[in-house]
């Protein structure tokens, strides 16, 4: 009669000994009736959970406990007869299915509580039903007071506006929207509708991300976007400035050989490519080429493209439309090269340009117009290109690295400036053009000694005009005498034996009576500028005096040291 009962029921006698067990409690205990019946209840359930349950006091008693791997409640209800304690019945319930429904809901609410994205869930009348812990900071007040309130009031009252479940009701398809709530901030919105299957909504579940920091960070990238614009052009400025005002200092016959050439390309508006080690005056030659063109009126636009992040090059160069990437200005903005429109962009350091750009350069010195990024419609620019390049960037056709048809667009007229070290003749007058500018911007008067001359001669200046610069300004400022002596001097430079690799440098081909004449003459004039008569020049040159004089004739040479002293 008891066996459809869907609990377990266990009658033990006053002596402890099973009466009977129901069809379930012999499941949940795993044993027999007929195999248990008369038996002590410890031989049914382990002894210790026997001693835990037995009521001292006589009165029910209830507990939990793990039988045969399942969670099971155990009522004992003590039976009590006339004569005093008969037995008791005990009432098994397997509640290991709503153990793990509780742990179940407790990690959901955990998991819901924890999202850092809100979750708000609004029933079929548009009452709260549900709000996780993070819309507190939202709304500023508890969720529990949010709870069965309806969206309209909330609405009405500024929790949050305007109203997603609204749109969703109207609308019966998801919406995403921005809103605003109580406590200022900014949240994407995403309603969800769920529905039933006549197709009422019985639910809208509402995703908010707070984007107010977003909003925050995006508008300070702005301004520093803004600030590092400022800050570049002012750079480009203070170097356009520098170079403008730089006297071009050519006294070997290479470089004057250089700024013959350059003067006359400077009117045509072909493409000059103009290479040569760091510091030895590329910048100031473009810059001299700019002054001398018909577009000098026009802006001079320097872009050094190994200066700038590879991620903001193209937008740099071309520019962009609205809205052409995250991050970019709402205005979109004019490239460099747009921004040279009229005059001359200087393509500093070009062997940097990655390879995607440098088909988007080809592009625009072709066919003189270009896209920015994100546009649709090509912009006419009228640019005349220099570039320079300290790199070998023959050897990066030849591996690939830098595209040959660009190579061949920018190199219409080459023009290769030699280090200083194989133009001697240059670095006494830079010495003292550089004296003369410091003497001036510091208000002194100072003057290198003659053996010092000698010493930053014999130097071989891995850092060109610019590191002759340097040297000579920092010896000013730190040296107290008017007189800068070889004392003064850094020890690299005393050290330096002044060989070189390769005495010569030849710029191209050209005839060799000319190319023997030529070197026959730098010779001269660099021995005139070391030694103090002729004979000393003879015996550095390793040849007679009377050759000295004559060749110093052959060529009119008005040696400075020979001249200026008595053979
Ligand atoms: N012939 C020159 N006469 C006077 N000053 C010069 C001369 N050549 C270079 N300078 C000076 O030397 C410094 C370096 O020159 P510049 O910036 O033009 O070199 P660069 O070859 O473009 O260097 P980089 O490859 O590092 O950009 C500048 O201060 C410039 O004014």
């Amino acid at each position: 009669m008891l066996d459809p009962v869907p609990v377990g029921l266990l009658l033990v006698d006053a002596g402890g000994r099973v009466e009977f067990l129901n069809r379930a409690a012999e499941d949940l205990l795993g044993v027999e009736r007929s195999a248990v019946a008369g038996r002590q209840l410890g031989d049914v359930l382990p002894a210790v959970l026997v001693e835990q349950l037995w009521p001292q006091d006589g009165s029910p008693l209830s507990r939990k406990m793990e039988i045969n791997g399942r969670k099971v409640a155990v009522q004992v209800n003590p039976l009590v007869g006339e004569e005093g304690a008969g037995g008791a019945m005990l009432v098994l319930q397997d509640i290991s299915l709503c153990e793990s429904l509780r742990e179940a809901k407790e990690e959901l609410e955990a998991i819901f509580n924890s999202s850092y994205d809100e979750i708000y869930v609004v029933d079929g009348e548009g009452y709260t039903r549900r709000v996780n812990k993070i819309g507190e900071s939202y709304y500023g007040v508890e969720v529990e007071k949010i709870i069965g309130e309806h969206y309209s009031e909330m609405e009405e009252e500024g929790y949050f506006n305007p109203s997603v479940s609204r749109r969703v009701f109207e609308e019966r398809r998801r919406v995403t929207m921005v809103q605003r709530t109580k406590t200022g901030k900014t949240l994407i919105v995403t309603g969800n509708p769920v529905f039933d299957e006549s197709g009422r909504i019985t639910r809208i579940v509402v995703n908010s991300r707070d984007v107010s920091e977003l909003i925050n960070l995006r508008q300070r990238l702005e301004d520093t976007e803004q600030l590092v614009d400022n800050y570049r052009r002012l750079v480009m400025y203070l170097r356009q400035e520098k170079l403008e005002n730089t006297e071009i200092i050519a006294v070997s016959p290479q470089m004057k050989q250089v700024l013959d050439l350059v003067d006359r390309v400077a009117q045509v508006d072909s493409t000059i490519l103009i290479t040569g080690e760091s510091g030895v005056g590329k910048g100031v030659i473009a810059s001299r080429i700019h002054k001398l063109s018909k577009r000098c009126k026009g802006p001079f636009i320097i872009i050094n493209c190994g200066a700038i992040p590879e991620n903001l090059l193209e937008s740099e160069l071309f520019g962009y439309e609205p809205g052409a990437f995250t991050g970019a200005r709402r205005e979109g903005k004019k490239g460099l090269i747009e921004m040279g429109d009229g005059g001359t962009v200087f393509l500093d350091e070009v062997a940097d340009l990655p390879l995607n750009l440098q088909v988007k350069l080809l592009q625009v010195i072709q066919e003189k117009k270009l896209m920015r990024v994100g546009g649709s419609q090509q912009i006419v620019v009228n640019v005349r290109f220099i570039a320079a390049t300290n790199r070998d960037i023959q050897k990066m056709v030849r591996e690939g690295l830098f595209r040959e048809d660009l190579y061949y667009r920018l190199n219409v007229v080459p023009v290769t400036i030699p280090p200083l070290r194989y133009r001697k003749e240059d670095i006494v007058p830079l010495i003292e053009h550089f004296v003369n500018k410091f003497n001036l911007k510091y208000d002194m008067n100072k003057h290198f000694s003659p053996e010092v001359l000698d010493l930053l001669v014999k130097y071989h200046w891995p850092g060109n005009v610019r590191e002759v610069e340097n040297l000579v300004e920092r010896l000013m400022v730190t040296t107290d005498s008017n007189l800068i002596e070889t004392v003064h001097i850094p020890d690299y430079i005393i050290n330096s034996n002044g060989e070189l690799p390769g005495r010569v440098y030849v710029l191209g081909i050209c005839p060799l009576k000319q190319a023997v004449d030529e070197v026959e003459r730098q010779l001269i004039m660099l021995a005139s500028q070391r030694c103090k008569t002729t004979y000393e020049m003879a015996s550095v040159l390793q040849v007679n005096q009377s050759t000295i004089v004559r060749k110093i004739q052959k060529y009119r040479l008005h040696p400075a040291g020979a001249n200026r002293r008595k053979n």
